[in-house]
């Protein structure tokens, strides 16, 4: 292998975005001048006001296009004649990394510089000679919190860093795949680009969380000479250098950027060290970013780093932090050297050479032992003398020694420059062999480092799957618990509910039961009350009549006979009669005139008379009376409609009372008033004018009576001049002659006036009879009269007396209302009956669940338990297999997935055979590239539009 080493420092370049809108929105104004060398720019800010100059400085506006060619375009071509070339971006999230990167690749303005790169490459591949061979391999890894995943397989995501004398550092396991056309290329960027981990922050709305690593190698073989060169570019888009504060990241993100910051961070202290100039050791070893760029910083490769930055003072403080970077980074110096195998005439002069210096060195060799041998014997070797390699062979002198830190042997120099070319591990000065044991130890070591990382991973998830496992079941037994401790709570519930409904319904019986007693004492009150009321309204009523009737009686008995006349005039008759008996019984000591007989006879007529004037009289007092009753009747059956009327009006009364409760009481009861005063105007007036009639009446009857009495005066005068009479005749008696004539014409007379009177008497005891049962019904009459005046006094005081009247509606209605409260809680006893039947059933059913889901509780805790221990022994067969699946799945997909990577496809330069042979790159070649990569699309029509 030969070195064609060369001393050159990164390459800094810088890249300004133009101000974004989050930027303007915020106030931000542009605090960078550009210098028109296109090297200088001056920033103008707050904090700071100076001038940083780089190898190249593109402004806001530059294309992508520019940027390439005037940065990158070289690289690609040391690439191909075998050198490493790194490209790094760096920057704070959101300054255009990716963009700059990688950008849309479908669009032939906006692509980024990889898709250039590669462009390039198959370019120069088409235009080198045929006789070189060429073949490309790309990978594609991110490095995610501190593990590197490949793109490409992403189920690799923890691979180990491997160190190896020949091959340097490269991550182990890392899918290579070979590719012979931009197509492929970009299909593998694409598939690689949509693995990427990218998350929102406030600073870019796709913000790329870990640091990618896209490695092309061209390896190239002269088909004659045979000799091979390898160049590989890696291009490195790192995760942004921000202020967590600002970019809003906060839970995982938060953890994710303090990884992030630490890579970062480790990247910065490698490259101070690397300046500094005093360091010894380089701390590549702190992450796994520096680790792996290990040879792009200050080792065996072109490096070219993008500082990516905004303009704006909005962004001033991170904007000055990367230019610092930048202006550290620039000088660092790496030692790039051809990757190159020589041909076999090189290796057999080389071969020459090595055999010449070997007798030399023999030669040397011989020298320097004859001198020791002389110093070990005490002897002295004069300075002249001393062996030398110039003297080479031709010296006899013993060779004088040289010190091994100042070799001046040019295979030595060549082995040491060889080991130098790569930035060494920090360690002692190693011998070859323990260096390369060392090494291997340490790749052995970190692949058991990856191993064991991926196990605790995997153990990691496992338990968070456990966990998350245990927790379902937590949540699972939790919200049985919870179920069992409301059907427990509500099965109390349901007890007490119970209790209460039991009590309450014992409770209502209670109440029934004295209701019902109430209702019996209260009916039974008002029974007797109704009783007591008749009673004493009949006893009353009697009590009354009887003696009404008893002083009416009197009363007209005393204005029909005032005086006494008639009954002094029966008593004078009777007198006569008994006088005349007695006259008879002394027989013969009686004379009576003629004269005076026929007066007396004339007298008797009269009386006759009179009696059957009375009589008359009695007749029309008959008549007279039948009208009365009639009328009596028609009074009475007035009365009773109109007792009927007023019932139906009260009941109509208070109906509407109780349907309209919201009337106004007072309205009703005047209005109620009026109409029953109306009614009783009227009917007082029927009865008055009846009243008057019936006093009129009384009156003429008075009249008659008073002029009976005149009459039965009249008679009684007649009977005294009777008396007189017989007086007179019984003083002359003894002068009569014929005596038995007369005797027998008295006795005649005397039998006929006896038999006159016995039929006067009877006629008078009918009539007395009569005239008394006429009395008694005049009276009688009165009373009801009186009665129906009462009645109507009381249907007046009834109406005045509203608050007696609605006492009694308030008593029938409180009567009605107990009634009612007693069919409902007889109603109610029956519906809590059946409720309380239900509750019980619904009781049992709730039992019988709380039984099977403690059943079903106890049936899953049982098998919980049994599933853990299944669990437990099953664990480590499932990881097992999972390993073989994963590394099944890993083989499958890596060879599903990019079929046409894993075979060395050889392109040759030249036209004629390359990958794309008689196609040269275009756009229009570029544009068939399967899938639009929309990636951040959107954003960047918005930034343009903006612009
Ligand atoms: N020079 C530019 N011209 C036009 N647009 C740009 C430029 N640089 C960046 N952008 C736009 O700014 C947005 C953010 O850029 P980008 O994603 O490249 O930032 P980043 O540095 O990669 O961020 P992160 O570190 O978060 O991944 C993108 O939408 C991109 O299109």
């Amino acid at each position: 292998m030969s070195n064609a080493n060369a001393g050159n420092n990164i390459k800094v370049v810088c890249r300004f975005r133009p101000q974004n809108s989050r930027e303007i929105r915020e106030g931000g104004v542009p605090i960078i001048n550009y210098d028109e060398n296109g090297e200088t720019c001056r920033m103008e800010g707050k904090e700071f006001q100076g001038n940083f100059t780089f190898d190249r400085i593109f402004p806001p506006e530059t294309t992508q296009k520019a940027v390439f060619d005037e940065s990158i375009k070289p690289i690609v071509d040391e690439v191909i004649s075998g050198y490493n070339g790194t490209v790094f971006a760096y920057g704070q999230t959101g300054s255009g990394k990716t963009h700059t990167m990688m950008g849309n690749m479908d669009d032939d303005e906006f692509k980024g510089l990889i898709p250039r790169i590669v462009e390039q490459i198959f370019a120069s591949i088409i235009a080198s000679p045929s006789t070189i061979e060429y073949t490309v391999k790309v990978s594609y890894m991110e490095i995610y919190m501190e593990k590197i995943r490949d793109l490409l397989n992403p189920q690799n995501d923890n691979l180990p860093i491997h160190e190896e004398k020949n091959r340097g550092v490269y991550v182990k396991g890392l899918l290579e795949v070979y590719v012979s056309s931009i197509q492929e290329v970009y299909e593998v960027m694409k598939r690689g680009g949509s693995a990427r981990i990218v998350a929102y922050t406030n600073m870019n709305a796709e913000s790329s969380r870990s640091h990618s690593i896209f490695v092309i190698t061209v390896n190239q073989k002269n088909l004659t000479d045979g000799s091979v060169k390898s160049g590989k570019l890696s291009l490195v888009d790192l995760a942004g250098s921000e202020k967590v504060g600002k970019t809003g990241a906060s839970g995982q993100t938060l953890e994710e950027a303090k990884k992030i910051n630490k890579s970062l961070s480790a990247l910065g202290m490698v490259i101070n060290a690397l300046t500094d100039g005093k360091s010894t050791h380089i701390p590549y070893r702190d992450s796994k970013l520096t680790r792996i760029l290990q040879e792009s910083l200050g080792g065996n490769s072109r490096t070219t780093l993008i500082i990516n930055s905004s303009p704006s003072s909005f962004n001033e403080a991170e904007t000055l932090s990367t230019l610092r970077f930048g202006m550290r980074a620039k000088s660092i110096k790496n030692k790039a050297k051809v990757n190159a195998e020589l041909s076999p005439a090189e290796l057999k002069a080389l071969l020459k050479k090595a055999k010449s210096d070997a007798v030399s060195f023999q030669q040397y060799i011989s020298a320097l032992e004859g001198e020791v041998g002389v110093w070990r014997s005490g002897g002295n070797v004069p300075k002249e003398k001393w062996a030398s390699m110039e003297k080479g062979s031709n010296s006899t002198a013993p060779p004088t020694p040289t010190t091994p830190t100042n070799p001046t042997n040019p295979a030595i120099e060549a082995a040491k420059k060889e080991i130098d070319s790569r930035p060494s591990t920090p360690a002692p000065i190693l011998e070859k062999d323990e260096r390369e044991e060392f090494l291997r130890r340490e790749n052995e070591l970190t692949d058991q480092i990856a191993d064991k990382e991926s196990i605790l991973a995997n153990q990691e998830k496992l338990l968070l799957e456990m966990k998350e496992e245990l927790d379902s079941y937590k949540d699972q037994e939790e919200t049985i618990t919870r179920e069992n401790k409301q059907m427990v709570t509500e099965l109390n519930d349901l007890k007490v509910q119970l209790e209460k409904v039991t009590y309450d319904n014992k409770e209502s019986d209670i109440t029934m039961d004295s209701l019902r007693e109430a209702n019996v004492e209260l009916t039974n009150e008002l029974d007797s009350l109704k009783r007591s009321l008749t009673d004493l309204r009949a006893a009353q009523k009697e009590g009354d009549k009887e003696q009404k009737k008893q002083e009416k009686m009197a009363q007209i008995l005393a204005e029909l006979d005032p005086t006494g006349v008639i009954s002094a005039k029966e008593k004078q008759i009777r007198d006569t009669v008994l006088k005349l008996e007695s006259i008879d019984s002394a027989q013969e000591n009686v004379t009576i005139n003629i004269e005076e007989l026929i007066s007396v006879r004339h007298e008797l007529a009269e009386s006759k008379a009179l009696v059957s004037t009375h009589e008359q009289t009695i007749n029309e007092l008959h008549q007279e009376n039948e009208h009365l009753t009639r009328k009596r009747d028609e009074l009475e059956y007035r009365l009773n409609s109109l007792e009927l009327e007023y019932e139906e009006l009260l009941d109509k009364t208070i109906a509407e009372e109780e349907a309209n409760n919201n009337i106004d009481i007072s309205e009703t009861i005047a209005e109620l008033r009026g109409k029953l005063e109306a009614q009783f105007v009227a009917k007082k007036e029927v009865q008055q004018k009846e009243i008057d009639e019936l006093k009129q009446e009384l009156e003429k009857k008075n009249e008659e009576l008073h002029k009976l009495n005149s009459a039965l005066v009249d008679l009684k005068k007649a009977n005294e001049e009777l008396q007189i009479a017989i007086n007179e005749k019984d003083a002359r008696s003894e002068s009569h002659k014929n005596v038995a004539e007369k005797e027998k014409d008295m006795e005649r007379i005397r039998k006929t006036m006896a038999q006159q009177l016995a039929d006067f008497d009877v006629m008078k005891k009918a009539l007395m009879r009569d005239l008394q049962n006429r009395c008694e019904k005049v009276v009688e009459l009165e009373i009801s009269l009186d009665e129906t005046r009462e009645q109507y006094n009381n249907v007046l005081r009834n109406n005045n007396n509203k608050a007696q009247q609605k006492k009694m509606a308030f008593l029938e209605r409180n009567l009605e209302q107990l009634t009612n409260v007693q069919k409902q809680l007889v109603e109610q006893n029956s519906s809590l009956k059946k409720e309380v039947a239900i509750a019980e059933r619904k009781l049992l059913a709730r039992n019988e669940r709380i039984q099977a889901l403690e059943a079903l509780l106890q049936d899953a805790q049982e098998k919980l338990t049994t599933q853990n221990q299944k669990f437990e022994a099953q664990l480590q067969a499932v990881r097992e297999r999972l390993e073989q699946a994963r590394s099944q799945k890993s083989i499958n997909s890596s060879s599903a997935g990019f079929n046409f990577g894993r075979i060395a496809k050889p392109i040759r330069g030249g036209s004629s055979n390359g990958p794309d042979a008689g196609s040269p790159i275009n756009n229009s070649q570029i544009a068939q590239v399967q899938g639009k990569n929309d990636r951040r699309g959107s954003w960047l029509s918005g930034f343009r539009q903006s612009q």
